[in-house]
Protein backbone atom coordinates (compact mmCIF):
# COMPACT_ATOMS: atom_id res chain seq x y z
CA UNK A 1 0.00 0.00 0.00
CA UNK A 2 1.62 3.05 -0.93
CA UNK A 3 1.22 6.31 1.26
CA UNK A 4 -0.51 9.54 0.91
CA UNK A 5 0.86 12.07 -1.06
CA UNK A 6 3.55 13.68 1.07
CA UNK A 7 4.13 11.45 3.70
CA UNK A 8 7.11 10.00 2.83
CA UNK A 9 9.29 7.31 4.03
CA UNK A 10 11.31 9.87 5.57
CA UNK A 11 8.70 11.44 8.01
CA UNK A 12 7.33 7.77 9.20
CA UNK A 13 9.92 6.72 10.84
CA UNK A 14 8.95 3.12 9.37
CA UNK A 15 9.28 2.37 5.79
CA UNK A 16 6.84 3.74 3.47
CA UNK A 17 5.51 0.87 2.40
CA UNK A 18 3.42 0.12 5.63
CA UNK A 19 1.91 3.30 4.54
CA UNK A 20 1.23 3.97 8.36
CA UNK A 21 3.97 6.30 9.55
CA UNK A 22 5.29 7.11 13.01
CA UNK A 23 1.74 8.03 13.62
CA UNK A 24 0.59 4.90 12.93
CA UNK A 25 3.73 3.08 14.88
CA UNK A 26 2.99 5.17 17.93
CA UNK A 27 -1.50 4.62 17.33
CA UNK A 28 -0.82 0.99 17.39
CA UNK A 29 0.77 1.14 20.81
CA UNK A 30 -1.80 3.52 22.35
CA UNK A 31 -4.83 1.71 20.50
CA UNK A 32 -5.93 4.30 18.38
CA UNK A 33 -6.25 3.04 15.01
CA UNK A 34 -3.69 4.15 12.16
CA UNK A 35 -7.15 5.89 10.40
CA UNK A 36 -7.70 7.62 13.88
CA UNK A 37 -3.64 8.87 13.59
CA UNK A 38 -3.81 9.97 10.57
CA UNK A 39 -6.58 12.37 11.52
CA UNK A 40 -4.79 13.03 14.54
CA UNK A 41 -2.30 14.10 12.33
CA UNK A 42 -4.28 16.20 9.76
CA UNK A 43 -5.62 17.67 12.98
CA UNK A 44 -2.41 18.57 13.67
CA UNK A 45 -0.97 19.55 10.55
CA UNK A 46 -4.33 21.55 10.00
CA UNK A 47 -3.63 23.57 13.35
CA UNK A 48 -0.34 24.79 12.09
CA UNK A 49 -1.43 26.06 8.75
CA UNK A 50 -1.15 29.54 7.77
CA UNK A 51 -4.28 31.25 7.36
CA UNK A 52 -2.74 34.81 5.32
CA UNK A 53 -0.73 35.05 2.85
CA UNK A 54 1.66 37.52 5.02
CA UNK A 55 1.63 34.22 7.53
CA UNK A 56 2.69 32.14 3.74
CA UNK A 57 6.37 32.00 3.94
CA UNK A 58 8.78 31.85 0.87
CA UNK A 59 7.77 31.46 -2.26
CA UNK A 60 8.04 35.15 -2.81
CA UNK A 61 7.40 34.93 -7.09
CA UNK A 62 4.11 32.70 -6.72
CA UNK A 63 2.92 34.91 -3.54
CA UNK A 64 3.59 38.19 -5.76
CA UNK A 65 2.32 36.65 -8.93
CA UNK A 66 -1.23 35.69 -6.56
CA UNK A 67 -1.48 38.68 -4.95
CA UNK A 68 -1.62 40.65 -7.73
CA UNK A 69 -4.17 38.88 -9.14
CA UNK A 70 -6.32 38.82 -5.92
CA UNK A 71 -5.65 42.61 -5.61
CA UNK A 72 -6.69 43.40 -9.32
CA UNK A 73 -10.07 40.63 -8.71
CA UNK A 74 -11.14 42.79 -5.17
CA UNK A 75 -10.31 46.46 -7.37
CA UNK A 76 -12.86 44.97 -10.02
CA UNK A 77 -15.12 43.30 -7.74
CA UNK A 78 -14.62 40.09 -9.46
CA UNK A 79 -13.91 36.43 -8.93
CA UNK A 80 -10.10 35.88 -9.72
CA UNK A 81 -9.43 33.81 -12.81
CA UNK A 82 -9.38 30.21 -11.87
CA UNK A 83 -6.36 29.00 -10.47
CA UNK A 84 -3.80 26.40 -10.81
CA UNK A 85 -1.04 25.08 -8.00
CA UNK A 86 1.54 22.64 -8.86
CA UNK A 87 4.86 21.66 -7.09
CA UNK A 88 5.38 18.09 -4.75
CA UNK A 89 3.83 16.79 -1.64
CA UNK A 90 3.86 18.94 1.27
CA UNK A 91 5.11 22.52 -0.14
CA UNK A 92 1.88 23.83 0.32
CA UNK A 93 -0.52 24.05 -2.27
CA UNK A 94 -3.40 23.06 0.09
CA UNK A 95 -2.31 26.22 2.30
CA UNK A 96 -2.36 28.58 -0.32
CA UNK A 97 -5.86 27.18 -1.71
CA UNK A 98 -7.04 28.01 2.04
CA UNK A 99 -5.48 31.42 2.18
CA UNK A 100 -6.93 32.43 -1.79
CA UNK A 101 -10.25 31.90 -0.44
CA UNK A 102 -9.75 33.78 2.92
CA UNK A 103 -7.99 36.49 1.04
CA UNK A 104 -11.21 36.96 -0.96
CA UNK A 105 -13.29 36.28 2.20
CA UNK A 106 -15.32 33.72 -0.17
CA UNK A 107 -16.82 30.14 1.01
CA UNK A 108 -14.42 27.52 0.13
CA UNK A 109 -15.11 24.26 -1.52
CA UNK A 110 -12.97 21.43 -1.20
CA UNK A 111 -13.01 17.90 -3.69
CA UNK A 112 -10.33 16.33 -5.19
CA UNK A 113 -9.54 14.58 -8.34
CA UNK A 114 -10.30 11.29 -7.19
CA UNK A 115 -13.31 12.28 -5.48
CA UNK A 116 -15.12 13.01 -9.04
CA UNK A 117 -15.58 9.97 -10.47
CA UNK A 118 -18.66 11.12 -13.17
CA UNK A 119 -19.49 14.03 -14.70
CA UNK A 120 -22.92 13.89 -12.73
CA UNK A 121 -20.32 14.20 -9.24
CA UNK A 122 -19.41 17.53 -10.91
CA UNK A 123 -22.81 19.11 -11.84
CA UNK A 124 -24.02 18.46 -8.71
CA UNK A 125 -20.72 20.36 -6.62
CA UNK A 126 -21.32 22.92 -9.51
CA UNK A 127 -24.84 23.87 -9.37
CA UNK A 128 -24.72 24.19 -5.97
CA UNK A 129 -21.47 26.74 -5.70
CA UNK A 130 -22.79 30.14 -4.58
CA UNK A 131 -21.07 33.54 -6.44
CA UNK A 132 -17.60 34.25 -6.03
CA UNK A 133 -17.15 30.73 -4.13
CA UNK A 134 -13.54 28.96 -4.39
CA UNK A 135 -13.85 25.56 -5.94
CA UNK A 136 -10.49 23.52 -4.56
CA UNK A 137 -10.05 20.37 -6.89
CA UNK A 138 -6.53 18.68 -4.86
CA UNK A 139 -5.42 16.12 -7.12
CA UNK A 140 -6.70 17.55 -10.11
CA UNK A 141 -4.58 15.40 -12.62
CA UNK A 142 -6.98 12.40 -11.39
CA UNK A 143 -10.26 13.84 -12.90
CA UNK A 144 -11.92 11.42 -14.56
CA UNK A 145 -12.30 12.43 -18.62
CA UNK A 146 -15.85 13.12 -18.43
CA UNK A 147 -15.81 15.47 -15.28
CA UNK A 148 -13.10 17.07 -16.64
CA UNK A 149 -14.49 17.77 -20.28
CA UNK A 150 -17.56 18.84 -17.82
CA UNK A 151 -15.26 21.49 -16.44
CA UNK A 152 -13.83 22.92 -19.42
CA UNK A 153 -17.10 24.47 -20.14
CA UNK A 154 -17.87 25.32 -16.66
CA UNK A 155 -14.36 27.27 -15.76
CA UNK A 156 -14.84 29.18 -19.65
CA UNK A 157 -18.40 29.86 -20.24
CA UNK A 158 -19.85 29.28 -16.26
CA UNK A 159 -22.32 26.68 -17.62
CA UNK A 160 -22.80 23.02 -17.48
CA UNK A 161 -24.94 20.94 -19.84
CA UNK A 162 -26.35 18.23 -17.50
CA UNK A 163 -27.15 15.16 -19.73
CA UNK A 164 -30.51 13.93 -18.17
CA UNK A 165 -32.14 10.06 -19.21
CA UNK A 166 -30.53 7.77 -21.42
CA UNK A 167 -30.40 6.38 -25.24
CA UNK A 168 -32.45 8.30 -27.76
CA UNK A 169 -35.24 10.20 -24.76
CA UNK A 170 -31.28 11.58 -23.08
CA UNK A 171 -32.14 15.82 -23.68
CA UNK A 172 -29.29 18.08 -22.20
CA UNK A 173 -30.32 20.66 -19.90
CA UNK A 174 -28.24 23.72 -20.22
CA UNK A 175 -27.35 24.96 -16.43
CA UNK A 176 -26.19 28.54 -16.17
CA UNK A 177 -23.74 28.62 -13.24
CA UNK A 178 -22.23 31.29 -10.92
CA UNK A 179 -19.19 33.22 -11.31
CA UNK A 180 -16.46 31.18 -8.78
CA UNK A 181 -12.91 30.39 -9.33
CA UNK A 182 -11.50 27.14 -9.35
CA UNK A 183 -8.17 26.14 -8.20
CA UNK A 184 -6.05 23.11 -9.17
CA UNK A 185 -3.43 21.53 -7.32
CA UNK A 186 -1.55 18.73 -8.47
CA UNK A 187 1.76 16.74 -7.74
CA UNK A 188 1.80 15.67 -11.58
CA UNK A 189 1.18 19.31 -13.84
CA UNK A 190 2.87 17.18 -16.45
CA UNK A 191 -0.45 14.93 -16.72
CA UNK A 192 -2.59 17.14 -17.16
CA UNK A 193 -4.68 18.00 -20.94
CA UNK A 194 -3.35 21.31 -22.63
CA UNK A 195 -7.56 22.29 -22.72
CA UNK A 196 -7.68 21.63 -19.00
CA UNK A 197 -4.50 23.77 -18.25
CA UNK A 198 -5.08 26.28 -20.38
CA UNK A 199 -8.07 27.58 -18.53
CA UNK A 200 -6.45 28.71 -15.55
CA UNK A 201 -5.24 32.24 -15.81
CA UNK A 202 -2.76 31.87 -13.51
CA UNK A 203 -0.36 28.68 -12.31
CA UNK A 204 1.86 28.73 -9.80
CA UNK A 205 4.74 26.12 -9.04
CA UNK A 206 5.61 25.47 -5.81
CA UNK A 207 9.79 24.68 -5.18
CA UNK A 208 11.59 23.22 -2.48
CA UNK A 209 12.30 25.63 0.62
CA UNK A 210 15.14 27.03 2.01
CA UNK A 211 17.04 26.12 5.30
CA UNK A 212 16.24 29.61 5.95
CA UNK A 213 12.73 29.80 4.84
CA UNK A 214 12.09 26.41 7.06
CA UNK A 215 13.58 27.86 10.37
CA UNK A 216 11.03 30.78 9.81
CA UNK A 217 8.30 27.65 9.85
CA UNK A 218 9.46 25.58 12.45
CA UNK A 219 9.44 28.96 14.80
CA UNK A 220 6.56 30.06 13.81
CA UNK A 221 5.02 26.63 14.25
CA UNK A 222 6.91 26.20 17.56
CA UNK A 223 5.20 29.73 18.98
CA UNK A 224 1.77 28.21 17.81
CA UNK A 225 2.57 25.12 19.72
CA UNK A 226 3.51 27.57 22.85
CA UNK A 227 7.17 25.61 22.84
CA UNK A 228 10.14 27.72 23.20
CA UNK A 229 12.85 26.63 20.43
CA UNK A 230 16.28 27.95 20.01
CA UNK A 231 17.51 29.07 17.27
CA UNK A 232 20.16 27.04 16.72
CA UNK A 233 17.61 23.90 17.13
CA UNK A 234 15.44 25.64 14.38
CA UNK A 235 18.15 25.59 12.38
CA UNK A 236 19.06 22.19 12.97
CA UNK A 237 15.76 20.79 12.26
CA UNK A 238 15.27 22.70 8.44
CA UNK A 239 18.47 21.45 7.48
CA UNK A 240 16.83 17.74 7.67
CA UNK A 241 13.61 18.41 6.36
CA UNK A 242 14.26 18.13 2.63
CA UNK A 243 12.94 21.67 1.91
CA UNK A 244 9.53 20.51 2.79
CA UNK A 245 7.23 22.67 5.54
CA UNK A 246 5.31 19.63 5.85
CA UNK A 247 8.27 17.36 6.96
CA UNK A 248 9.40 20.64 9.50
CA UNK A 249 6.09 20.78 10.90
CA UNK A 250 6.12 16.76 11.73
CA UNK A 251 10.27 16.70 12.69
CA UNK A 252 9.31 19.91 14.85
CA UNK A 253 6.24 17.90 17.00
CA UNK A 254 8.25 14.72 17.22
CA UNK A 255 11.58 16.96 18.59
CA UNK A 256 8.71 18.66 20.89
CA UNK A 257 7.13 15.19 22.26
CA UNK A 258 10.85 13.97 22.90
CA UNK A 259 11.76 17.04 24.53
CA UNK A 260 8.81 17.00 26.92
CA UNK A 261 9.06 13.43 27.78
CA UNK A 262 12.99 13.34 27.87
CA UNK A 263 13.70 16.80 28.10
CA UNK A 264 13.32 20.42 29.89
CA UNK A 265 10.16 20.77 28.27
CA UNK A 266 12.21 23.39 25.48
CA UNK A 267 13.57 22.66 22.51
CA UNK A 268 17.25 22.77 22.42
CA UNK A 269 20.02 21.50 20.33
CA UNK A 270 20.50 18.50 22.33
CA UNK A 271 16.88 17.89 22.15
CA UNK A 272 17.03 18.21 18.51
CA UNK A 273 19.82 15.84 17.88
CA UNK A 274 18.49 13.83 20.56
CA UNK A 275 14.97 13.19 18.78
CA UNK A 276 16.62 13.24 15.65
CA UNK A 277 18.25 10.23 16.10
CA UNK A 278 15.63 8.80 17.77
CA UNK A 279 13.74 8.77 14.44
CA UNK A 280 16.67 7.98 13.26
CA UNK A 281 16.92 11.48 10.59
CA UNK A 282 20.95 11.66 9.39
CA UNK A 283 22.39 15.32 9.15
CA UNK A 284 21.00 15.70 5.45
CA UNK A 285 17.52 14.73 6.48
CA UNK A 286 18.13 11.16 4.77
CA UNK A 287 15.87 8.15 7.08
CA UNK A 288 16.07 4.66 7.93
CA UNK A 289 15.06 3.77 4.14
CA UNK A 290 16.88 6.43 2.26
CA UNK A 291 20.23 4.94 3.68
CA UNK A 292 18.92 1.42 3.13
CA UNK A 293 18.31 2.21 -0.74
CA UNK A 294 21.88 3.69 -1.13
CA UNK A 295 23.66 0.74 1.39
CA UNK A 296 22.21 -1.45 -1.48
CA UNK A 297 23.02 -0.09 -4.28
CA UNK A 298 26.65 -0.05 -2.78
CA UNK A 299 26.73 -3.08 -1.34
CA UNK A 300 24.62 -5.31 -2.86
CA UNK A 301 25.01 -3.82 -6.33
CA UNK A 302 28.12 -2.46 -6.19
CA UNK A 303 27.17 1.12 -6.96
CA UNK A 304 25.17 -0.73 -10.00
CA UNK A 305 23.92 -0.06 -12.65
CA UNK A 306 20.85 -1.57 -11.00
CA UNK A 307 16.63 -1.47 -12.02
CA UNK A 308 14.17 -0.63 -10.02
CA UNK A 309 12.87 -3.45 -9.26
CA UNK A 310 15.91 -5.08 -8.02
CA UNK A 311 16.94 -2.06 -5.86
CA UNK A 312 13.16 -1.89 -4.22
CA UNK A 313 13.21 -5.71 -3.97
CA UNK A 314 16.26 -5.32 -1.87
CA UNK A 315 15.23 -3.18 0.27
CA UNK A 316 11.84 -5.35 0.80
CA UNK A 317 9.45 -2.05 -0.85
CA UNK A 318 7.52 -1.51 -3.77
CA UNK A 319 8.88 -0.56 -6.52
CA UNK A 320 6.36 2.64 -6.78
CA UNK A 321 7.81 3.45 -2.67
CA UNK A 322 11.30 3.75 -3.87
CA UNK A 323 10.63 5.76 -7.34
CA UNK A 324 7.82 7.87 -5.67
CA UNK A 325 8.76 8.56 -2.01
CA UNK A 326 12.82 7.88 -2.00
CA UNK A 327 14.51 9.00 -4.85
CA UNK A 328 12.94 12.26 -5.94
CA UNK A 329 14.99 13.58 -2.63
CA UNK A 330 17.78 11.34 -2.97
CA UNK A 331 18.05 12.69 -6.61
CA UNK A 332 18.11 16.05 -5.88
CA UNK A 333 20.69 15.64 -3.28
CA UNK A 334 22.95 14.09 -6.20
CA UNK A 335 22.76 10.61 -3.74
CA UNK A 336 21.41 8.66 -6.80
CA UNK A 337 21.31 8.87 -10.41
CA UNK A 338 18.82 7.63 -12.51
CA UNK A 339 20.16 6.55 -15.93
CA UNK A 340 18.86 4.20 -19.37
CA UNK A 341 20.96 1.48 -18.11
CA UNK A 342 19.79 1.46 -14.34
CA UNK A 343 20.07 3.58 -10.67
CA UNK A 344 24.10 4.05 -10.21
CA UNK A 345 25.57 5.64 -6.99
CA UNK A 346 27.59 9.18 -7.16
CA UNK A 347 30.53 9.44 -5.50
CA UNK A 348 28.39 11.14 -2.88
CA UNK A 349 26.60 8.12 -2.34
CA UNK A 350 29.85 6.05 -1.50
CA UNK A 351 30.66 9.31 1.43
CA UNK A 352 27.46 9.02 2.69
CA UNK A 353 27.29 5.43 3.21
CA UNK A 354 31.06 5.65 4.46
CA UNK A 355 32.16 3.21 1.71
CA UNK A 356 35.34 3.35 -0.51
CA UNK A 357 34.05 3.97 -4.17
CA UNK A 358 35.32 0.87 -6.26
CA UNK A 359 38.16 1.23 -8.71
CA UNK A 360 36.62 2.23 -12.38
CA UNK A 361 36.26 -1.30 -14.35
CA UNK A 362 36.28 -3.24 -10.65
CA UNK A 363 33.59 -5.71 -10.52
CA UNK A 364 30.16 -3.91 -11.40
CA UNK A 365 27.29 -5.66 -11.43
CA UNK A 366 25.58 -6.37 -15.15
CA UNK A 367 22.93 -3.78 -15.93
CA UNK A 368 19.60 -5.40 -14.28
CA UNK A 369 16.36 -4.30 -15.68
CA UNK A 370 12.72 -3.75 -14.38
CA UNK A 371 10.84 -6.63 -13.63
N1 LIG B 1 4.79 28.51 2.87
C1 LIG B 1 4.44 27.92 4.03
N2 LIG B 1 4.61 28.58 5.20
C2 LIG B 1 4.32 27.96 6.37
N3 LIG B 1 3.84 26.69 6.48
C3 LIG B 1 3.65 26.02 5.34
C4 LIG B 1 3.93 26.57 4.06
N4 LIG B 1 3.64 25.66 3.11
C5 LIG B 1 3.19 24.57 3.76
N5 LIG B 1 3.20 24.77 5.09
C6 LIG B 1 2.86 23.80 6.14
O1 LIG B 1 3.04 22.49 5.58
C7 LIG B 1 1.83 21.73 5.71
C8 LIG B 1 1.58 20.99 4.41
O2 LIG B 1 1.26 21.93 3.42
P1 LIG B 1 0.11 21.62 2.36
O3 LIG B 1 -0.87 20.66 2.95
O4 LIG B 1 -0.40 22.91 1.84
O5 LIG B 1 0.95 20.86 1.24
P2 LIG B 1 0.47 20.37 -0.18
O6 LIG B 1 1.37 20.96 -1.19
O7 LIG B 1 -0.99 20.58 -0.34
O8 LIG B 1 0.77 18.81 -0.04
P3 LIG B 1 0.12 17.60 -0.85
O9 LIG B 1 0.61 17.69 -2.25
O10 LIG B 1 0.62 16.38 -0.13
O11 LIG B 1 -1.37 17.78 -0.75
C9 LIG B 1 0.74 22.72 6.02
O12 LIG B 1 -0.11 22.20 7.02
C10 LIG B 1 1.43 23.94 6.57
O13 LIG B 1 1.39 23.96 7.97
MG1 LIG C 1 -2.54 19.29 -0.45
Amino acid sequence: MSPAPGTGAFESGLSASTGTGEAGERAGERGVTSAESSALERAAEAALRPRRLAEFVGQQVVREQLSLVLDAAAARGRAPEHMLLSGPPGLGKTTLAMIIAAELNAPLRITSGPAVQHAGDLAAILSSLEEGEVLFIDEIHRLARPAEEMLYMAMEDFRVDVVVGKGVGATSIPLELPPFTAVGATTRAGLLPSPLRDRFGFTGHLDYYRPAELETVITRSAARLEVEIDAEAAAEIAGRCRGTPRIANRLLRRVRDWSQVRGSGRIDLEAAHAALAVYEVDERGLDRLDRAVLRALCERFAGGPVGLGTLAVAVGEETETVETMVEPFLVREGLISRTPRGRIATPATWAHVGLAAPSPGAGTTPPLGRF
